[in-house]
């Protein structure tokens, strides 16, 4: 298959995606001039000077797994699993088989936009001899009011994020990776996700979360001149163009949020939940419509109240702090007590958490409207070293240097 760039896959993958509402994605009419490819056959190269699986849109699926080493593994063991986590990632990614172990489960599906990215826990690098190239950025987070943190489900020394826009085939490429690595490091926790599949609207619109609203207004955009250096981190060396992840798995309740009325959950957000326009803009502001912090109502209360979501995150309350946000929504079925496991597996890239992730968490657990009904219950931060060139694997520079 030829190489094909990142920028120009994405770009096929929207026309792609136009054909799946239409065509017949539902076994519906499908018309003798729909000849355009599906949109399983989209695809994002693997290769590339940043991994996957970061600024492309969520898809539809997500599957996130921990892996620790297995005891005596040594750097060259764990170089090897990573050459072959790469080499079948790049496989899969072109929509060929990835090797053993996926049971043909994605035999008749496309690559379906696939994306697979790699992370490396602080755990890692002692047990690699490698502690002292561990960036400080790697540093343990601090805990917040309110978390309820399960070791079992939280940290690890590796982490795959795979995301793809069809469950089949994300799970195959988890299954590919974990039989990739038996005898050199043990699955410790995986979650899936799911976002919204493309062609689901009737026009492509920032997704919602399951408490309805509209989630990823506000974040940085690949064309803001300081995009990179928000989300990208410039050193040391292996880690050059990488990021850091922070992940959370934060649960919702969901009873008690649906219970209130519209009005209150706007006031809690300070957005409005039908098109996620800000309380500040009045009755003809859209999604878009930049949030003013200042404005006020006609009887002088602030129109994005102190205690709102929007208000306690921005930037502006948080000294410039900034993310990129790229989480996914999971429902995992009941709870003892009859309420849904469901809620949000909130990823934050950016190029230093205690610049980014940190200050913001502060402020949410101690003043966040919204954080009433949340849980945060497994949380986790991985160094997300930068793409690997053909013929390379992710974190080369680091585990051969
Ligand atoms: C520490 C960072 C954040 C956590 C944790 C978090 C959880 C969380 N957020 C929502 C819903 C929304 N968040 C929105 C905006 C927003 N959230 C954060 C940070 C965290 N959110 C930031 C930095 C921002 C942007 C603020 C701004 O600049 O305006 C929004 C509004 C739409 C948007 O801009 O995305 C919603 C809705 C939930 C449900 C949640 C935990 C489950
Ligand atoms: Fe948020």
């Amino acid at each position: 298959m030829p190489a094909v760039s990142r920028r120009a896959v994405l770009g096929g993958a929207g026309a792609g995606l136009a054909v799946g509402a239409v065509g017949g994605a539902w076994g519906g009419r499908a018309s003798a001039r729909d000849t355009r490819p599906s949109p399983g056959s989209a695809r994002v190269a693997f290769h590339g000077p940043r991994q996957g699986g970061i600024v492309e849109p969520a898809q539809a699926r997500v599957e996130w797994a921990a892996f620790d080493l297995l005891p005596g593994t040594g750097r060259d063991r764990a170089a090897g699993l990573l050459r072959d986590w790469s080499a079948a990632a790049a496989r899969m990614a072109a929509g060929e088989p990835g090797g053993d172990g996926g049971g043909g489960i994605a035999l008749d599906a496309g690559p379906n936009s696939l994306t697979v990215t790699f992370g490396f826990g602080a755990s890692l690098f002692d047990k690699l001899g490698l502690a002292d190239r561990r960036p400080p950025a790697l540093a343990a987070l601090p805990a917040f009011p309110g978390d309820a943190l399960d070791p079992a489900r939280s940290d690890g020394d590796l982490w795959v994020q795979i995301g793809a826009d069809d469950a089949l085939v994300a799970v195959h490429a988890l299954r590919v990776l974990r039989r990739l690595a038996a005898g050199t490091a043990a699955p410790r926790w995986q979650m899936a996700g799911f976002s919204r599949t493309p062609g689901a609207t009737a026009r492509p619109m920032t997704g919602r979360n399951l408490m309805g609203q509209v989630d990823g207004t506000n974040n940085p955009r690949p064309q803001d001149p300081d995009f990179a250096a928000k989300v990208f981190a410039t050193g040391p060396d292996w880690m050059a163009g990488g990021s850091y992840a922070v992940l959370r798995r934060i649960r919702m309740l969901l009873d008690d949020w649906e219970s209130l009325p519209t009005d209150r959950q706007e006031r809690l957000v300070g957005r409005r939940k039908s098109d996620g326009a800000p309380l500040s803009g009045g009755p003809d502001a859209g999604e878009r419509t930049p949030v003013d912090l200042a404005a006020t109502a006609p009887d002088g209360a602030l129109a994005i109240a102190p205690d709102a979501h929007v208000r306690v995150a921005a930037p502006a309350s948080n000294g410039g702090a900034a993310m990129l946000r790229r989480g996914f929504s999971f429902h995992d079925g009941l709870l003892a007590d009859g309420a849904p496991d469901a809620g949000l597996l909130f990823a934050a890239f950016q190029a230093d958490p205690a610049r980014g992730f940190v200050p913001v968490q502060q402020r949410l657990a101690r003043g966040d409207g919204l954080s009433r009904f949340l849980r945060h219950e497994a949380g986790a931060l991985f160094a997300v070293p930068p793409g690997a060139p053909e013929g390379g694997y992710v974190g080369q520079p680091l585990l051969e240097g």
